[in-house]
């Protein structure tokens, strides 16, 4: 029973993140549902948009890690209780370290020449804005609320290329596998909770700021999947 004089959210005592998730909800599923994403898995894609996929990913890979170095210095900087932050953050840039030999191992498997790729101009968006997110002016609970939106969008739109009902090919199995297994869902969780213990006691000025770059997240996100799949057929 609920008591009497609360709303639902009051009740339930939803996190800041969950509330924007909710609040935002169509653009979420825009990034995390894609039409390259349903058309890995209902096992329509077009092995060339995957392959341009690769090429550009282990790019924007490359720039990745630096962001979440960066992050991983400002967590260091805050002398409240990020220590166990260091850790999460420290052991997803060991995670970054095996992803970048994985895309080498999987271009040369689809016979994707990886220093032949050139960046296409979304992906250096993407790459410039993640530069913005690095320098030491934007705060810790900014960079890490991107940080999580930046995983989250991998993890939920390929666990969904792995649900009971898809056709994912066997060839991107292993992809799928990389983002959308449970330990890499509990990770994003991990981020998810550091985000929103910041979130609780940031300033407005703070968390709005954070708001709006999440929300800049899943436009890059979405402007990504793009360069694979335009949507048009
Ligand atoms: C574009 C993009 N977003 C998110 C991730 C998550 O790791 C990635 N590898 N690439």
């Amino acid at each position: 029973m609920e008591p009497k004089g609360k709303t639902r959210e009051e009740v339930e005592k939803l996190t800041v993140i969950d509330t924007w998730l909710r609040k935002h909800r169509l653009i979420y599923l825009g990034a995390t549902r894609h039409s390259f994403v349903i058309s890995i898995r209902d096992g329509t894609v077009d092995f060339s948009g995957f392959k341009i996929w690769l090429g550009q990913d282990y790019k924007f890979v490359r720039a990745f890690v630096a962001f979440v170095a960066s992050v991983l210095i400002k967590a260091w900087k805050e002398s409240d209780e990020s220590e166990g932050d260091t850790e999460v953050i420290l052991s997803g840039v060991a995670a970054l370290n095996d992803e970048i030999a994985w895309f080498k191992k999987e271009a040369s498997g689809f016979g994707v020449q990886l220093s032949d790729v050139v960046q296409e101009q979304p992906n250096r968006d993407y790459c410039r804005f993640l530069e913005g997110l690095m320098s030491p002016e934007v705060e810790y609970t900014v960079a890490i609320t991107a940080y999580w939106g930046i995983e989250a969008v991998y993890q939920d739109s390929f666990a969904h290329c792995l649900e009971h009902g898809s056709n994912t090919p066997s060839e991107l199995q292993e992809a799928c596998q990389r983002w959308g297994n449970d330990g890499f869902g509990q990770y994003c969780n991990s981020l998810k909770n550091i985000a929103n213990r910041r979130l609780e006691k940031a300033s407005d000025e703070e968390r709005r700021k954070a708001e709006v770059t999440l929300l800049s997240v899943l436009e890059h996100e979405v402007d990504f999947w793009n360069m694979s799949h335009d949507g048009s057929d």
